[in-house]
């Protein structure tokens, strides 16, 4: 592991990345694997999630393919220098940041969404002109096989690579030294990883989960409420990190919306929800028990059917839940909707401000006074008023946690920024000598009132007519490219 390490920072070190036209033609030839093997992807997504082809191309594909299209499209402004202001000190001079790759960056993918949450950090970390290594989850495996078959066939070996395997491996490969880590999984293990990290002052981007509320207000239209919440929290069986975690409402309002969810899940899953090809499965026996436990004790409205050979669970919403029961105090990650009742939106927003930061919150309401206040008064990684998960959708936001729910954020130009290094750049000319001497030793008062009229708001305002003057001159100066200040100075 040690030797491909040095391999692919050895490869960066060439300055192969360096180049626009280098990093177009591997992102080119990433759009290529996708558009060409795409069978191999939507199969290995089926084997591992049960989701099916058209799910898997419109929750994953589709989302990696945008991604491209719009880093390619984009790239070359965002490579670029960007002159910056100046002030008195710097008027002649060239200032500018310069974005720079960072060098090898590692990116840790969650099993969920194993093909997006690979690929798209991974877009942005070659935009950035990284080596990468690609570490995919090892739960979703038919995903990381077929990533680690096909990337290397694609994209150029020496700086792009997949090292597959669990914890073992893993933690052998953060004993490395990287220039970034990106990883996306649960907070335990974020800790560990960040851990890790630090040992080599490696700056890290954390995508975690957490208990993601929604509140649904009494004005509101409950049909669209309910159907948007039903498609968010039960899509891909639940595993989505940022679907709805539950619901906050006033006591009244639960029956009704427990009638519609049950009616949507009915118009899209049919009687027969197992044999809709739209309704996944839970990724594994371990979670199956998880899950299935956390039912336990609980008011049932409608849903709670499960089997455990092709581990089945089925939407199901449950109602009065005590905010201390078990299913409140861990993120469910499964098709489980609890319903907590609360008097009113302030107290939705105690309840929310109580708990760990989330990393999404959703505000249904007619009353947009009301979402904007919500979301004034409390804290979350993103959120989208009247609808759920749809933020992710936009690459012109930052995606990412906060507190608990992860720290930095990607998608769109934010990747490339998270794997960038903002380069601030200051060239000066070796003339105009004079008007350094204002910073030299020996220091004195009026070395001290030049600095402040040239760096500060505040100066003395009975100099304020000699200063402007000054300035007329200092601005005839460089008009002349000649100062007068090392006269004035001495
Ligand atoms: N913020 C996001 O974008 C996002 C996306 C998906 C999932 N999630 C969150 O991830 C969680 C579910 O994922 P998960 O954690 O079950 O995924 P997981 O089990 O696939 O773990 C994620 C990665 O961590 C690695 N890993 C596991 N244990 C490790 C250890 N001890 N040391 C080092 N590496 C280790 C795995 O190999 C894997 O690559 C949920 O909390 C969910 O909300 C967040
Ligand atoms: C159109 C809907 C796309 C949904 C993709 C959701 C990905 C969430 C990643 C976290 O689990």
């Amino acid at each position: 592991m040690e030797r491909q390490v040095q391999r692919l920072r050895q490869a960066f070190r060439s300055g192969r990345t360096r180049p626009l036209r280098f990093r177009r033609q591997q992102l080119e030839a990433l759009r290529r694997m996708v558009q060409e093997r795409e069978e191999d992807i939507l199969g290995a997504l089926a084997r591992d999630l049960s989701k099916s082809e058209l799910n898997a191309y419109s929750q994953e594909v589709i989302t990696v393919l945008g991604e491209i299209d719009f880093v390619l499209g984009n790239l070359a402004e965002w490579v670029s220098a960007k002159p910056v202001k100046k002030n008195l000190f710097t008027l002649l001079d060239e200032a500018y940041i310069q974005p720079q790759p960072l060098g090898l960056v590692l990116i840790i993918g969650a099993w969920n969404y194993p093909f997006v949450l690979t690929m798209q950090p991974l877009v942005g970390a070659i935009a950035a002109g990284n080596a990468v290594i690609v570490k995919p989850s090892e739960l979703s495996e038919n995903t990381a096989n077929i990533l680690a078959k096909l990337l290397p066939q694609y994209l150029d070996q020496d700086l792009y690579a997949v090292i597959n395997g669990g914890v073992e491996e893993t933690t052998e490969l953060l004993k490395q030294r990287f220039d970034h880590i990106l990883y996306t999984g649960n907070t335990a293990v974020g800790k560990i990883v960040m851990a890790a990290a630090a040992k080599h002052l490696t700056p890290v981007t954390l995508e975690l989960g957490g208990k993601s509320p929604c509140y649904i207000d009494k004005d509101c239209d409950l049909d669209v409420v309910c159907r948007r919440i039903t498609w968010g929290k039960f899509m891909n069986c639940g595993q989505t990190c940022i679907a709805p975690d539950y619901i906050l409402c006033e006591a009244t309002l639960q029956d009704q919306i427990v009638q519609r969810i049950k009616d949507t899940v009915k118009e899209f899953y049919g009687e027969n929800i197992k044999e809709s090809p739209d309704y996944e499965r839970i990724i594994n026996l371990r979670h199956f028990k998880r899950i299935k436990s956390l039912l336990e004790g609980q008011k049932i409205a409608f849903g709670g059917e499960t089997d455990e050979a092709t581990r089945y669970i089925a939407p199901t919403v449950l109602t009065n839940v005590d905010p201390e029961a078990k299913v409140m105090q861990e993120e469910i990650f499964g098709p489980v909707l609890p319903i907590v009742p609360v008097k009113n939106a302030d107290e939705a927003i105690h309840f929310i401000n109580e708990r760990e930061k989330p990393l999404a919150l959703y505000i249904f309401s007619h009353n947009n006074k009301l979402i904007k206040q919500m979301i004034e008064e409390t804290s979350s990684g993103g959120v989208t008023g009247n609808d759920v998960i749809m933020h992710f959708t936009l690459n012109s936001l930052p995606f990412g946690g906060v507190g608990s729910s992860g720290m930095g954020a990607y998608h769109g130009k934010h990747t490339f920024d998270t794997f960038s290094h903002q380069r601030p750049c200051l060239l000066k000319s070796l003339k105009g000598e004079g008007a350094n001497k204002l910073r030299y030793p020996p220091n004195s008062q009026s070395k001290v009132d030049w600095a402040k009229f040239f760096l500060l708001k505040q100066f003395n305002k009975g100099k304020l007519g000699f200063l402007l003057l000054m300035c007329v001159a200092v601005a005839a100066a460089v008009f002349v490219k000649v100062s007068p200040l090392s006269v004035a100075l001495h």
